[in-house]
């Protein structure tokens, strides 16, 4: 025996040489490949560190940037703990009256506030994540407002020293605008978005940029770059999206005004969600040139820019302020039309449709008492409420919604996206559409049957296919159609307005967004017609509420999920309603906004 394994081994040499002869070949190639592969995994390892390097690298700038701010001569500790009561002040005022201060209150300047609001925004920041960075160009503007005051000069412009915020997705000169994305890192803007630049001509002083989730493509609040925004009710949720470090901020009163983007509910969610006021005006009567735009080839469906604020009065003081001479010359294609007082103040008697449920999901109890609340104290102001039914919700989201919005098979999303880090919130999303297009088509059979829902396997395929010029053509002859339909029956029911729930849920737990996202269809509605929008939280949900969430269907993956998230750990979550006007009625749906949140108990 000891003899044999010997030999073997004296052999072994000569074995192994007979061997390397005969598979020579095939040796020298597998090393080829090995090597190449190495070479890749360390070219990938390699990037993926340069990435990570540069998103730490933008991380710090942005801490940079809060420091510059926390030493500057004007919030020092002195001026803070021996004007105390004066900053309790400033801080409880709402929008309208502080305002007035700024305006014509000699104790009250923009530098003050300015000050007392970036410390606030700081504070909120550090407890729920919602600030991207200051703008540092705020003292400037607010030091500028104070002088012109002293000259007497301009004081009564209409946002004369108020601090707004903006989301990220704002163009601002000299910062990078990113969407979540770290692509974008380093490319700073080279001018401001016509929004910022009217703001600033009507006295307004940007003071913050505020978080969004990666792409802005989804109503939650993530990305790799500035992390997660918690919801400031309940730091285990959402505060919804992709307008959401906006409804953060707002909610936990670190800003009395900002400005949200929305193609699909990404204003009103996150209203709805953080208990505060939005609206989501029809597309083109806000200019959004400069905003970043995910899909600018894509004209069907447009991301309209809008207000959010603490109440429905701060939204019409920033509409009027908006809808100015600047505006129409910066940006000639936003239709001339000011703020009209007039239809915001008339007391007429309106006819109001009304409905709770869109057609796909049921909204959970607080969401349809919500409705009911609103349509009540409507009719003690002697407005008739009439039922309405949605037609056909679920086909147009899934046949032309959803093939409009990713009309090109996801292309230009990816191109955004390509060798980024992806938030774990859209990461499945991602990689289902960087799959073969045949995979794709067996995945969404799969994932039908998975959910036991057919919206879910009709939506997945309508993002999973190329179209062509004709096909282009048929889905914005079916958009018009269906804009014709919901108009007629809009006219045969001689509506002015309509309202319906906000959502079909409240705030969602972190990280589950995915779960449920066919909520959407609510908001989402309202973009495909271009009909004005907007939140007003109503109510809180309650523990009968909560109860009942046990008569809640659970045929679908999305009901069981629903009823998972619902049934406990949301009493106290703000709930809202949208409120719906026809196109460029934008004052009207402020005027019935104004009506429900006089009467809401969510104040109360
Ligand atoms: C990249 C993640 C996408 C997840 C899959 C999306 C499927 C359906 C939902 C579409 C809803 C679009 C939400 C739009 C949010 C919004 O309004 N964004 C504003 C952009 O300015």
């Amino acid at each position: 025996m000891i003899q044999s394994i010997w030999e073997y081994f004296h052999h072994l040499p000569n074995v192994l040489a007979i061997w390397i002869e005969c598979y020579c070949n095939q040796i020298v190639c597998c090393c080829i490949c090995m090597l190449i592969a190495l070479y890749y995994i360390q070219r990938c390892r390699i990037e993926r560190a340069e990435l990570k390097e540069k998103i730490n690298m933008k991380k710090d700038e942005c801490r940079e940037s809060w420091k510059k701010i926390a030493k500057h001569p004007s919030a020092s500790g002195h001026r803070v703990t021996t004007r105390q009561s004066h900053k309790i002040e400033i801080l409880d005022l709402p929008l309208e009256m502080l305002l007035k201060k700024l305006q014509s209150d000699e104790n009250v300047c923009a530098v003050d506030v300015l000050t007392e609001y970036q410390q606030k925004a700081h504070e909120v920041n550090g407890k729920f994540n919602c600030v991207v960075e200051p703008i540092k160009e705020a003292e400037y503007l607010a030091k500028n407002c104070d002088e012109m005051r002293k000259k007497n000069k301009q004081h009564k412009r209409p946002l004369h020293g108020l601090p707004v915020s903006l989301k990220e997705c704002y163009f601002l000169k000299g910062y990078d605008c990113t969407a979540g994305m770290s692509n974008y890192i380093g490319k700073p803007c080279e001018e401001d978005a016509v929004i910022v630049q009217v703001l600033i001509k009507q006295g307004a002083i940007p003071f913050v940029r505020t978080n969004i989730p990666q792409t802005m493509l989804i109503y939650d609040c993530s990305n790799p770059i500035y992390g997660k925004t918690l919801n400031p009710h309940n730091d285990k949720r959402t505060p919804g999206g992709s307008s959401g470090g906006e409804g953060c901020i707002i909610a936990a009163k670190g800003s009395l005004l900002g400005f949200g983007s929305d193609i699909g509910g990404s204003i009103r969610i996150p209203c709805h969600m953080c208990g505060v006021c939005g609206l989501k005006p029809t597309y083109r009567r806000l200019s959004a040139k400069g905003t970043f735009d995910l899909m600018s080839g894509q004209t069907l469906i447009n991301a309209a820019i809008g207000p959010m604020a603490q109440d429905v009065t701060s939204l019409v003081i920033a509409m009027k302020a908006l809808l100015c001479d600047d505006m129409f010359d910066l940006d000639p294609t936003v239709p001339p039309i000011p703020f009209r007082t007039e239809i915001y103040e008339k007391t007429n008697e309106l006819k109001i449709g009304y409905y709770v449920f869109d057609g796909y999901l049921k909204p959970v109890p607080a969401c349809k008492r919500a409705v009911m609340d609103a349509k009540d104290i409507l009719e003690r102001e002697g407005h008739k409420l009439i039922p309405f039914e949605v037609p056909d919700l679920k086909e147009i989201f899934t046949e032309i919604y959803l093939p409009v919005i990713f009309g090109d098979n996801t292309q230009m999303l990816l191109e955004h996206l390509k060798n980024d880090v992806i938030d774990p919130g859209i990461s499945l999303a991602v990689t289902n559409w960087s799959l073969p297009k045949c995979v794709q088509w067996l995945m969404s059979w799969v994932m039908s049957s998975v959910y036991n829902d057919n919206v879910i396997g009709k939506g997945i395929r309508s993002t999973s296919q190329s179209r062509n010029v004709y096909d282009w053509w048929k889905l914005a002859e079916r958009l018009e159609e269906y804009k014709k339909k919901f108009l007629s029956l809009w006219r045969s029911l001689e509506l002015d307005a309509l309202i319906c729930p906000g959502f079909a849920f409240p705030a969602v737990p972190n990280g589950e967004v995915f779960n449920v996202l066919g909520g959407v269809t609510y908001t989402a509605l309202y973009n495909l017609l271009d009909y004005p929008a907007g939140t007003v939280p109503v109510t809180k949900v309650t523990r009968e509420d909560e109860a009942g969430m046990k008569d809640y269907p659970s045929r679908t993956r999305y009901e069981r999920f629903i009823r998972k998230y619902f049934s406990e750990g949301t009493v106290g979550l703000p709930v809202g309603i949208q409120c719906v006007g026809l196109p460029y009625q934008e004052e009207l749906v402020l005027r019935v906004m104004k009506m429900v949140e006089n009467d809401a108990p969510f104040r109360r």
